[in-house]
């Protein structure tokens, strides 16, 4: 089965299923035979994992780069390191790269081909439940210590190959983190399917099946919007839902010290709240899925961890901000987003509102 991505400039097409790594081999060989060089980029864990299973069925040769797991690689040193080892390796304009991993391998690789060279072609094949994600829409980058994925390129990949065999390895926390940006896109695209997560009790709770159908459905929710918008001029914002909040909770306490997961499903809650306030979100429905969040086991205790001078300071430098003004993903009700100017105030009594909720479930 497959979903097809278009912009203005490409298109192309997301393959899903288990074990279709080698369909995509004998698909993609006589492509794969044109470039001198295929450069398969991945991390130590997804390598260690997976290394028999993807040289059993890529059986086309390829050079090979391994980078740190996690956030670690979305650093300006790696990006530097892979670029250097492509251009000792004689790569060319008439080279490939191959994303196998999750989003840190899909976001750095993605933005490797959009710079080497000016530019080559590159594969994404997603590991993680999250990747759904960031292997779809074409966002590239690394990150800054002044901000998340502050340096990058919007690029699409040629093809995204979604096997779902790989997921089989993700620890729990990985499928937590994943399942966040699931909740994303359904709650600014879908009521009815944001019910089937407020029903759910716990994360053990999710079959395997209806995992799969939802990874389904949050992809076409990507690439619907994408179509519309590819560089976030209007629509796109809405994928940006709890990221505000949430890439300041990451800068906060540090890249790779929480999952980008977790750190979304925290900063869905202070958005909701807005919407609230902002749109006719029914009251109390962020608190509603605050306790859906803590019963799937998110963290919340990252939170205190962070001063809101800090947060706010990561805030008032987010990609949306405008002359100053911090522009919100919100919500009019569940299912259609809008974007709206909010205060540092505004923000401000969200922030304690959380921390209080927090504080009090630490007490209990
Ligand atoms: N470009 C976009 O549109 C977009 C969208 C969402 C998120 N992102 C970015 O994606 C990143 C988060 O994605 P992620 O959580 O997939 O990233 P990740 O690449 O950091 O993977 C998370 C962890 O899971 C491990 N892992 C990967 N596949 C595995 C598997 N099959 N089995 C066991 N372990 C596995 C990795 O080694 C890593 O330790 C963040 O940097 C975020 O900013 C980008
Ligand atoms: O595809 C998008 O657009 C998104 O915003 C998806 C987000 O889940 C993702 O984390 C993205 O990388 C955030 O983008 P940024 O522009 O805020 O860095
Ligand atoms: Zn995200």
């Amino acid at each position: 089965m497959s979903i097809q991505v278009k912009t203005k400039d490409s298109v192309y097409e997301v393959f899903l299923g288990e074990n279709i790594l080698q369909s995509f081999c004998e698909r993609r060989a006589a492509d794969f035979k044109k470039y001198d060089q295929l450069v398969i980029i991945t991390d130590e864990h997804v390598w260690r994992l997976h290394e028999d299973y993807v040289r059993t069925n890529f059986n086309l040769s390829f050079k090979l780069y391994i980078v740190p797991n996690g956030e670690a690689c979305k650093t300006f040193e790696s990006y530097f390191q892979v670029q250097t080892f492509l251009l000792e390796e004689n790569c060319s304009r008439n080279s490939a790269l191959i994303a196998l991993g999750g989003g840190a391998v899909g976001d750095l690789t993605g933005f490797v081909a959009a710079t080497f060279m000016r530019g080559i072609p590159f594969y994404q094949i997603p590991t993680t439940i999250l990747a759904h994600d960031s292997a779809v829409g074409g966002k590239t980058a690394i990150n800054h210590p002044n901000g998340k994925n502050m340096i990058g390129a919007f690029y699409q990949p040629t093809e995204v190959l979604y096997d779902f065999h790989f997921l089989k390895t993700l620890p729990e926390a990985e499928v937590r983190s994943g399942l966040a940006e699931v909740i994303k896109h359904a709650i600014i695209s879908d009521a009815s399917w944001m019910d089937e997560f407020i029903a759910l009790p716990n994360l053990k709770a999710i079959n395997n099946k209806e995992l799969l159908l939802w990874l389904e459905k949050g992809i076409r929710v990507k690439a619907r919007i994408v179509e519309l918008d590819e560089k976030e001029q209007s629509y796109r914002k809405f994928l940006n839902f709890g990221h505000t909040y949430g890439h300041a909770i990451e800068a906060s306490v540090g890249y790779g010290k929480i999952t980008h997961g977790e750190a979304v499903m925290i900063g869905m809650i202070p958005a909701l709240m807005l919407s609230e306030l902002h749109g006719n979100v029914e009251e109390g429905y962020a608190k509603k899925v605050y306790d859906l969040a803590k019963r799937l086991g998110y963290n919340f205790e990252h939170v205190l961890q962070c001063s809101f001078e800090s947060l706010s300071k990561f805030m008032q430098k987010d990609k949306k901000t405008t002359n100053g003004e911090l522009h919100f993903a919100l919500l009019q009700e569940i299912g259609n987003p809008f974007v709206q100017i909010i205060s540092v105030k505004e923000i401000k009594r969200c922030d304690e509102q959380l921390r209080q909720w927090v504080k009090e479930a630490t007490n209990d």
